[in-house]
């Protein structure tokens, strides 16, 4: 603990710096004041006490009492103003340091490379550092508040320790048991929350696959609600059974440490008591001592709690810090390249790709040549990696050997957003925005304030007529589950994802199956649009609909992450490989 709080107190300090520094010092100043008030009313009532308990009438005692009595009110009302003001100031630097410790980590996630997703522990690791997110929240108040008794314990152990020498080593003693024990509690209970992480990520995810609405038809008319419940009960109550063995253990540590902490002070109260019998300290000095010993086991106590909320909070700090740090080496490190806007030639040499923890490669040896102004079809059995094949081309993914080039230059050596700049892709699984119809479909791109070329999509996806009936059109809410506003069908969401990928204008198009859900009319259209636009760059159709393949200038079958068949249609069916068997699979029917 001792090791760990001055680097958590520094570092609690640069943040907080960074994000208002007027509260950083009025925090600061207040804890001075606080301390500086805590000293003076001490002193100030041994002089009270020195006033009162002496001889003479008591009126005349009480007026020789009267000056530093005003002066003890005067420094508990001053003490009492800078606690509320330092509060003030906790609540200033709160909320915005967890909004930044928030957004680091969100900005975090959303840049590392995507392979990192799939790599063993990370998303456990990201489950700890939202919980450290949570616990900045008690940063500020726990640093405060262990200065706050840090200068209020020097003040008072110093005043007490002008009154006798032996005062401070007993009261020491009476208050450390509770410290030792707050630390041990602190470490049992981020034991338990660290054996429940997994878990915990795991219910998490369950419960939002369980209850989210899109998947609520699929839970009950396959009849999963009892397995998942049931599946949920479980987790819970395994998590709950680790938690319940923390509680006889943190009880044995809290009444041991209490035990020995009330024998201390037992012999902290008979220290004193024969100190003033044997005449050691004078009365009024021993009357003295019975507040300052309150005051200063106040503070010692205040020191070593706030002191073990702080090692606890840093715990999960460091949980957080350690995700960051993952992240940060997990960030693209490419080079700084960039892209132009016109691509005439993407080419793949030998290129490999492992997943994280698979045995075999998903693409494995790929050489591919694509040029500006063709359409290339790629087909394959599921699982064959054509999915894992487009994202090769986009740079999402580098290869583990092998290069991807465009126009000669390798994607290892551009940067990510450069390479980004000039993608679209329509993904298999497609994100249903819940922001308006022309967010949905310009999201990521400068804001425009002429729709022209947004309804330019919307026609060329065969939208207009649908955007055109909702209540608001364009600028209709497609998030009924949040804020109201409408909700499409499955094919509609399609068509929209597909809108957003044409309305980037890109060199290269990458289509996934992207007219799995549409129906024919539909899906007619938007192979016309992809013909219509293909001149001006490099497009890539995934598909299982063969008959689709048609429109491509080249075909290239995968199969186990390898190119087994390449040619226009017409020259694969003619050849009687496997294409042309799937073809003739997909006839008899
Ligand atoms: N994120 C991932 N992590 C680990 N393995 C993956 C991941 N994505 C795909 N794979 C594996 O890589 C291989 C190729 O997958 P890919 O998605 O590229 O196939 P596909 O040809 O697109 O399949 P489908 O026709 O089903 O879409 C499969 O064995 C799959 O299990």
């Amino acid at each position: 603990m001792c090791r760990r709080l001055p680097a958590v107190l520094a570092h609690t300090a640069r943040m907080a710096w960074a994000v208002d520094r007027a509260g950083v010092a009025l925090l600061l100043a207040c804890q001075i004041v606080t301390g500086a008030a805590a000293a003076v009313v001490l002193a100030s009532t041994a002089r009270v006490m020195t006033h009162l308990l002496g001889a003479g009438a008591v009126s005349e005692r009480l007026h020789g009492a009267l000056p530093a009595l005003v002066v003890v009110t005067a420094a508990a009302a001053a003490g009492r103003i800078s606690s509320a003001l330092s509060s003030y100031a906790n609540g200033r630097i709160t909320p915005l340091l967890t909004t930044e410790a928030d957004i680091a980590l969100v900005e975090a996630v959303c840049r590392v490379e995507a392979s990192a997703y799939g790599e063993d522990g990370f998303a456990d690791r990201q489950e700890a550092a939202e919980v450290g997110i949570t616990r900045t929240r008690l940063m500020v108040q726990d640093a405060q508040r262990f200065l706050a008794a840090l200068v209020r314990m020097v003040a008072a152990s110093s005043v007490i320790t002008a009154l006798h020498w032996l005062m401070l080593p007993l009261l020491l003693l009476a208050v450390l048991p509770a410290g030792v024990g707050a630390v041990l509690s602190a470490r049992v209970d981020y034991e338990t929350h660290y054996l429940n992480v997994g878990d915990r990520n795991v219910r998490s995810m369950m419960r939002w696959w369980a209850t989210a609405s899109q998947f609520g038809d699929e839970v009950r008319a396959n009849g999963m609600t009892g397995y998942l419940t049931y599946w949920y009960r479980a987790l819970s109550t395994r998590i709950d059974r680790r938690t319940l063995v923390a509680a006889p253990r943190m009880l044995r540590i809290t009444l041991a440490t209490s035990a020995l902490g009330g024998v201390f002070l037992l012999g902290t109260w008979a220290a004193l008591a024969w100190l003033a019998t044997s005449g050691r300290v004078a009365l009024p000095v021993a009357a003295t001592a019975v507040v300052a010993v309150q005051t200063t086991l106040a503070a010692l106590g205040q020191f070593v709690i706030h002191g073990a909320a702080m090692f606890h909070t840093s715990l999960y700090l460091a949980d957080m810090r350690a995700f960051l740090d993952m992240a940060e080496e997990r960030a693209p490190q490419r080079g700084t390249a960039t892209v132009p806007e016109r691509v005439d030639e993407i080419r793949l040499d030998e290129v490999v790709y492992q997943y994280p923890g698979k045995d075999e490669p998903a693409v494995d040896g790929v050489s591919l040549t694509l040029r500006r102004g063709e359409i290339l079809a790629i087909v394959g059995e599921n699982g064959s990696g054509k999915s894992t094949l487009a994202k090769l081309l986009t740079g999402i993914l580098l290869p583990d050997k092998g290069r991807v080039r465009w126009d000669g230059t390798d994607l290892a050596d551009v940067s990510a957003e450069a390479v980004w700049r000039r993608t679209a892709l329509v993904p298999q699984i497609f994100a249903r925005w819940p922001l308006r119809v022309r967010e949905n479909i310009t999201l990521g791109q400068p804001k425009t304030f002429d729709d022209a070329l947004v309804w330019e999509t919307v026609d060329a996806v065969g939208m207009r007529e649908p955007v055109e009936r909702l209540p608001r059109q364009l600028d209709t809410l497609l998030a009924k589950e949040l804020w109201g506003g409408a909700e499409l069908s499955g094919g509609q969401w399609q068509r929209l994802a597909c809108a957003r990928a044409l309305y980037r204008r890109t060199p290269l198009l990458i289509l996934d199956e992207p007219t799995s859900q549409m129906d024919p009319r539909g899906e007619h259209r938007i192979f016309l649009q992809i013909k219509r636009i293909a001149a001006e760059r490099a497009t890539v159709v995934v598909t299982h609909q063969l008959e689709n393949t048609r429109l491509a200038d080249r075909v290239v079958m995968m199969r186990d992450g390898r190119v087994t068949e390449q040619g226009t249609y017409d020259e694969l069916v003619a050849a009687g490989g496997v294409f042309a068997e799937l073809v003739a699979l997909a006839k008899d029917r």
